[in-house]
């Protein structure tokens, strides 16, 4: 009977010996990782590269590693910014001449009409037509056709040259007398300050960044002030554009007093003894009078430092009579000296520069055409006149 109870025991125990190391085995199994295929592996495993680093491929190195490499916490390698040399500002109205294609088409109608061998009163109605629908405005357009009745009748003879008085008469019109400086200097050392106002979406900020860039060709020191603290993209826009040329932005936080920055910048421009600081403003709606008032205020706390010695109404040459609107309202609030027309090249009513002139008595003084960083220009008459007529 003992014999019988010890080879029982004996079996149960053999066999709980067997079930432990078979269920041992069968959980081994179930917990090996699975082999990931080469590609997830690479994603789970290596680290994300570091800003600047170009991600390389996955597979295992077969040199040694860098240290850069070894570590992939360590900092990339600082790369110097690159300084662009802007273009001279000169020669730039009759390089961006072909953009003024849209303009162009009124050009070369007038010139078509006058060319005429009749000029009747349908075609003197047609060059009416011409002028008015390219935003030179009534009062202008009447002028301008009087002067051409006038001279095509008295100089007309047998050949007239209709190209000769139309260029001439146009060239009147936009006013070459005007004087188009931009105001850059100060007086007794001081940086001149050159503000820039406008609706937003007119190109404001994009010309602060571009006149920074003809302030660096003519090898001027300049600041920029990033007074348009309403919108945070607009600093970081105005930062790319200092950068690229190693001109100093001044900030402020987002959401900020617009005159302390402006206020930060002048004093910052005065300490340092830069030639020019310009400060760019948040896009004002002309019907807010508080924002509006706010714009006077930043005039007024830049001049506690340093007397503004320009101030650049940038308005869209595509927005028609809508943009004269604004200009009224512009001036009306800080004294505006000089106009910048943007978009001029997406445009076909170039007669919106006689239009603006004529209702601010205020002279246009750069032209944006288009949207590389030295597509704006130093407002010529004759030569957009000859752009006008081809
Ligand atoms: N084609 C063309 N586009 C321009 C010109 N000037 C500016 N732009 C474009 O107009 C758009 C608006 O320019 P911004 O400088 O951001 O306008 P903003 O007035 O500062 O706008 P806010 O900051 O909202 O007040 C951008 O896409 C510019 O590239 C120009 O002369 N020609």
């Amino acid at each position: 009977m003992q014999d019988w109870f010890y080879l029982v025991i004996g079996i149960l125990a053999v066999a709980a010996v067997a079930a432990v190391v078979v269920v041992g085995l069968v959980s081994t199994r179930v917990r090996r990782p699975r082999r990931l295929p080469a590609e997830a592996r690479a994603d789970v495993i290596a680290p994300a590269p570091a800003p600047g680093e170009v991600a390389g491929p996955t597979e295992a190195p077969t040199e040694a590693p860098t240290e850069v490499e070894k570590s992939p916490l360590a900092p990339a390698e600082p790369v110097a910014p690159t300084i662009e040399r802007p273009e001279k500002p000169a020669s730039r109205m009759v390089r961006l001449r072909q953009r003024l294609a849209g303009s162009g088409a009124l050009g070369r109608g007038l010139l078509g009409l006058l060319s005429r061998d009749k000029l009747d009163e349908d075609t003197w109605e047609a060059i009416e037509d011409l002028l008015l629908g390219a935003d030179i405005g009534v009062a202008p357009t009447q002028e301008l056709v009087e002067k051409l009745r006038t001279r095509m009748r008295v100089e007309g003879g047998d050949t007239p040259d209709a190209r000769t008085v139309l260029r001439e008469e146009l060239i009147d019109l936009v006013d070459p007398a005007m004087d188009r400086g931009l105001r850059v200097s100060g007086a007794d050392g001081q940086p001149g300050v050159v503000l820039v106002v406008g609706v937003n979406g007119t190109g404001k900020t994009t010309t602060v960044g571009k006149i920074a860039r003809i302030l660096v060709a003519d090898d001027r020191t300049a600041l920029l002030a990033a007074a348009d603290t309403f919108r945070a993209a607009a600093t970081e826009q105005l930062a790319t554009w200092g950068e690229r040329v190693g001109v100093e932005v001044v900030r402020g936080p987002e959401g900020g007093d617009p005159a302390s920055v402006a206020f930060e910048a002048v004093k910052l421009g005065v300490e340092r003894g830069v030639d020019t600081v310009v400060v760019d403003t948040a896009g004002r709606l002309q019907n807010k009078q508080g924002l509006m008032d706010e714009l006077g205020k930043v005039k007024r706390v830049i001049e506690k430092q340093s007397p503004v010695t320009e101030v650049l109404l940038v308005l869209d040459a595509t927005t028609g009579q809508n943009g004269l609107v604004q200009a009224k309202v512009f001036s009306d609030v800080v004294d505006v000296t000089g106009i910048v027309l943007t978009k001029l090249d997406g445009s076909a009513k170039g007669g919106i520069v006689v239009a603006v002139q004529r209702q601010l008595g205020v002279p246009v003084k750069l032209v944006g055409l288009g949207e590389g960083p030295d597509d704006l220009a130093p407002f010529d008459a004759a030569a957009f006149v000859d752009a006008l007529l081809g």
